[in-house]
């Protein structure tokens, strides 16, 4: 019997379980008590499984769990995110036999061990968003290395249409802002290679302001607008409906003490902290540091009056 802890992350909705636990059934496991406790007595069972939505985090699952499966398991529909074929590349460095991933259906073949092995993840594409973002909220040049240019790609077409010149040569990438960005029509976020749903509120900020009014509609996450009431705080004027926000650009941001509650949320507000007049205060920094290693570190090599207090 396994013991899994409740899982956690940030609070941008539900965030329910149960594909993950639909997945793991198919292949055997049985659910007792409670929303995290399955158990399988003989081992799991290579099966069938269609995800109704492609969840990130049930498509990983429910493929660690084939891995050492009996027989071969195939998941549909599952997501199609660049981590999930790092996954893929890294069980398969192991011994695995997993293939298929980057695309809907997945097929992995269960083998009875593993051995260790020393692999490089891919680099982390939100990070280098976030920085692309800095670049066009402060009408900034930044240079990113290391950067899979695909992985960022729908990044790239949304801050060009604010005006930003992103420019490629192999891993590198260049991005430049404009003095003021421009509004877009409409962002939308979806599954990849959709728009991500963790750039959403770092492109906020850069909408925020923007010179004319943009949409910004958030499909993945039910509850992912908690930054707008701090950005308005800051003197942006934005208005949330269910999933959608109306973002009115407005000429300047004025620095006051605002609150992260999520780690995007966190990472949007030092953007707009970097373009407000006069000093920001963001609180809340723990969340941030769960997803960026060196921000104010960065952020102050490319020229930002940055300090962790
Ligand atoms: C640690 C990690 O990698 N986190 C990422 C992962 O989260 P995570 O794996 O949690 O995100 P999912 O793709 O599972 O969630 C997407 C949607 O599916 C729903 N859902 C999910 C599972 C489930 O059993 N039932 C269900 O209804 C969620 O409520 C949400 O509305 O992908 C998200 C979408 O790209 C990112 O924002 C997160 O940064
Ligand atoms: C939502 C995020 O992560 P987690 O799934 O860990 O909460 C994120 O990285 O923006």
């Amino acid at each position: 019997m396994h013991f899994v802890a409740q899982p956690g992350g940030c609070e941008i909705g539900l965030r329910p379980i149960d594909l993950h636990i639909k997945g793991l059934m198919a292949l055997g496991a049985k659910l007792d008590e409670g929303m995290a406790e399955l158990t399988c007595e003989h081992g799991l069972i290579g099966g069938e499984v269609h995800l109704d939505y492609p969840s990130v985090g049930a498509t990983e699952n429910i493929m660690m769990a084939a891995v050492l499966a009996k027989g071969t398991t195939t998941i549909h529909n599952a997501a199609r995110e660049p981590e999930i074929v790092d996954l893929m590349n890294f069980i398969n460095a192991m011994g695995g036999r997993v293939r298929g991933a980057g695309s809907s259906n997945i097929v992995v073949e269960g083998v009875s061990r593993l051995q260790g092995v020393e692999y490089q993840v891919i680099p982390d594409r939100i990070v280098a968003g976030t920085y692309m973002a800095a670049a066009a909220i402060t009408g900034g040049d930044v240079l990113l290395e290391n950067v899979v240019y695909e992985h960022v790609f729908a990044i790239a077409a949304k801050l060009r249409d604010t005006g930003c010149r992103v420019e490629r040569a192999g891993r590198t990438l260049r991005v430049s802002g404009l003095a003021r960005p421009r509004a877009v029509n409409r962002l939308e976020t979806l599954p990849y290679p959709g728009f991500p749903t963790d750039m959403q509120a770092q492109l906020m900020s850069v909408l925020c302001v923007a010179d004319g009014t943009s949409i910004v509609v958030e499909n993945v996450f039910e509850n992912r607008f908690k930054h707008a009431a701090e950005l308005n705080r800051m003197g942006a004027d934005i208005t949330i409906k269910d999933r959608l926000a109306l973002v009115r650009g407005v000429s300047r941001l004025s620095g006051t003490t605002v609150c992260a509650r999520d780690l995007r949320a966190g990472a949007a507000l030092v953007l707009a902290g970097l373009r407000a007049e006069g000093e920001t205060t963001v609180e809340g920094v723990h969340y941030i540091d769960r997803g960026y290693e060196r921000l104010v570190e960065d952020l102050r090599t490319l020229g930002a009056d940055i300090r962790r207090i």
